[in-house]
């Protein structure tokens, strides 16, 4: 499947969660099997000759893909998770969205040092959420070798909070 061919399975909801926002739906690429494994696919064929000891999904909608990725991959998977929802030693970050404000977290031992961490989610917008992601991930240790994403608000440019990071993004909006 291209591209052009994948972005049939995202879905514009205007005005969701607030006015002025267009939010990209990704219901019907979950509800695909075929459109699931053409987007699965096409992110490993991306990173197949690079050594990723850990795929970090950031919560919520970066677990579902991150996941797959781990699998194909043969790598660790971590959570990157929401306030207050992960035991034992953790480190956090504030961060802004392109609608509000949010805080991750990840647990201090999750990652062993010096490993090879492809950071995925599914949107890249303001680039708030990927950013805090990079931070933290390097604060326990882990050296981010790229961030991944199902797709990119290219208008937002959410990159520029990457420095000069590997990005790859399947879909440009
Ligand atoms: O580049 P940014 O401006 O930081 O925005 C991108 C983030 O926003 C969305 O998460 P959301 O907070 O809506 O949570 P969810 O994944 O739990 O739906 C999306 O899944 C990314 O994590
Ligand atoms: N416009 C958008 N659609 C879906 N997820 C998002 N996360 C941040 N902005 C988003």
């Amino acid at each position: 499947m291209t591209p052009d061919q994948l972005k049939n399975f995202i879905k514009d909801v205007p005005d969701f969660p607030k006015a002025g926002i267009v939010f990209k739906d990704i219901a019907p690429l979950l509800a695909s099997a075929k459109a699931r494994k053409a987007m699965t696919a096409a992110i490993v064929s991306n990173y197949k000759n690079q050594k990723i000891d850990v795929v970090v999904g950031i919560e919520s909608r970066g677990f579902l893909f991150g996941m797959l990725l781990a699998e194909a991959l043969e790598a660790s998977f971590v959570m990157l998770r929401k306030s207050n929802k992960l035991p034992g030693d953790i480190e956090k970050f504030t961060y802004d969205l392109e609608y509000g404000t949010d805080t991750i977290e990840i647990q201090t031992d999750a990652i062993p040092n010096g490993s090879h961490v492809l950071l995925h989610d599914d949107v890249l917008a303001t680039g708030g959420t990927a950013g805090a992601a990079v931070q933290l991930i390097e604060k326990i240790g882990g050296k981010v070798i790229s961030a991944n994403f199902i797709m990119e608000l290219d208008f937002l440019e959410g990159r520029k909070q990457l420095g000069d990071l590997d990005i790859y993004s399947v879909l440009h909006y």
